[in-house]
């Protein structure tokens, strides 16, 4: 990568639309999709989708990765309609979608449609092949009841199942068959756009393969548009053409598949690379460790969205080179104290508070003994985190998580990062590791590995 390119910085808008080998066909500025669930936990929306800006270019296949629960799912309903918006929009051949409602809410449905991850609980075991095939040509009062019939027939065939096949139940056929059924349906009203939400995770491996040919064959029948929706990364590297890396309701990284997967740039993409296993065992390549879990939607962390886990996040110029096992443990201790803070504290706990009894800051030592107990604490360390003990003895949390963060913070938990073009593709990386002066996450985590 070169050192220009990579210190190119630029919003994600701007780039898309102007790098594309392809022309857009949908343009997603902003959107955020959040959760509120009526005001049970204080009104704290889950944020699953938290200001996403990218594009999907007509006829491509874009992959939509990251774990479970980091936003997927909820940004293709959003794409579709099936989800409200909370903010942003979503340009579909210059209109956005999200503002659409009565006729022309229909209208779009007709063009955008999803395929289910599970074939088992998608399909109304109630209702015939015929029938659930023909259910959107029905609702959308497409022809007549002959030639909707006519064409549900003609489906089957498209998707490799029989004519036959109309009069029978989804309960007679097998996982890959009902996919196949699922996809007849999706196909009904002649989509532009389908979001693929892991359509092959819950079939045998073996079978895996054969409804992905279908996929790719029926993209290149009928001119399809592909959001694809996956956790397994090397059906993602067969079938997409860009993909998209997201954590957090955010997207890290988004770019060319082979070279994402090749030379990933964001520090997110190379651990989740990293936890595949390498087929050639001459390789050196190590994994990357996460430490903890995705935060709570509820509350992501401020600045950039994988602060709290980044292997590579960048230190106090004065903790460059504190050995690693210390700096991860310091960074334990942030969290267990963060964590406690926002915990709702028990009854017993503040009625021990009340009469003067311990608590849950009686056992700072133990915790002390347990991160730090079998480490080389260097003096500077082992003074701050001294007076942390004392704030934390004291019951003031704050205080003890403010100094944390004056002195062990940096400028990937107090500034978001911005997009950054990282390759003469287009690649597109969302991290501070890319600005000027600071060295890239792949030469920190190598170095860290070695
Ligand atoms: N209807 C809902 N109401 C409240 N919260 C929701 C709802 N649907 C999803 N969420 C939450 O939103 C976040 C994102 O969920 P989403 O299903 O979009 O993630 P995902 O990446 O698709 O996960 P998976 O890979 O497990 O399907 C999660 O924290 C989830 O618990």
């Amino acid at each position: 990568m070169s050192k220009e390119l990579s210190q190119e910085a630029s919003a994600l808008e701007t780039e898309t639309s102007t790098d594309a080998d392809g022309e857009a066909m949908i343009e997603v500025n902003g959107l955020k999709t959040y959760y509120d669930d009526g005001g049970l936990f204080g009104g704290t929306p889950v944020k699953a989708v938290d200001g996403v800006t990218f594009d999907i270019r007509r006829g491509e296949t874009l992959g939509l990765v990251g774990e479970s629960g980091c936003g997927k799912t909820t940004l293709g309903r959003t794409l579709i309609q099936l989800e409200d918006a909370t903010d942003g929009e979503v340009l579909f051949d210059g209109t956005d979608i999200t503002q659409l409602s009565g006729d022309d809410l229909h209208e779009w449905r007709r063009n955008a449609q999803m395929v289910f991850q599970d074939p088992e609980s998608s399909l109304n075991d109630r209702m015939t092949i015929g029938e659930i095939v023909r259910e959107p040509l029905d609702v959308h009062e497409w022809g007549t009841p002959r030639t909707r019939r006519e064409r549900v027939k003609e489906l089957l065939d498209t998707v490799g199942l029989q004519r036959e096949h109309y009069y029978r139940y989804p309960h007679q056929f097998s996982g890959g068959q009902r996919q196949r059924i699922g996809i007849a349906r999706t196909l009904a009203l002649e989509p532009d756009f389908v979001v693929l939400d892991e359509p092959v995770s819950a079939l045998d491996v073996s079978v895996q393969a054969e409804i992905i040919n279908l996929l790719e064959d029926l993209q290149e029948e009928f001119g399809l548009t592909y959001l694809f929706i996956a956790h397994d990364l090397s059906v993602v590297r067969h079938i997409c053409d860009r993909v998209a890396v997201m954590y957090l309701g955010n997207i890290m990284e988004l770019g060319p598949t082979e070279e994402l997967f090749t030379d990933p740039s964001n520090p997110y993409t190379q651990a989740l690379l990293s936890a595949i296993p390498e087929p050639d065992p001459t390789s050196t390549r190590e994994r990357i460790t996460l430490h903890g879990t995705p935060p709570n939607p509820r509350y992501p962390p401020s600045g950039c969205p994988f602060s709290t886990r980044c292997p590579a996040r960048i230190r106090p110029e004065e903790y460059r080179d504190l050995d690693d096992e210390l700096w991860v443990r310091i960074n334990t201790l942030r969290e267990v104290l963060s964590e406690r803070k926002r915990a709702e504290r028990s009854i017993r706990e503040r009625i021990r508070e009340k009469v003067g009894k311990d608590t849950r800051f009686a056992t700072i030592e133990e915790t002390y003994d347990e991160l730090f107990g079998d480490q080389d604490v260097p003096s500077r360390v082992e003074s701050v985190l001294t007076e942390i003990a004392e704030h934390a003895r004291a019951n003031d949390e704050s205080a003890a998580i403010a100094l944390l963060d004056e002195e062990f913070g940096s400028i990937c938990e107090s500034e978001s990062p911005a997009y950054h073009t990282v390759s003469r593709n287009g690649k597109q990386s969302y991290c501070h590791r890319h600005e000027d002066g600071y060295r890239t996450s792949e030469a920190v985590l190598d170095h860290r590995h070695r």
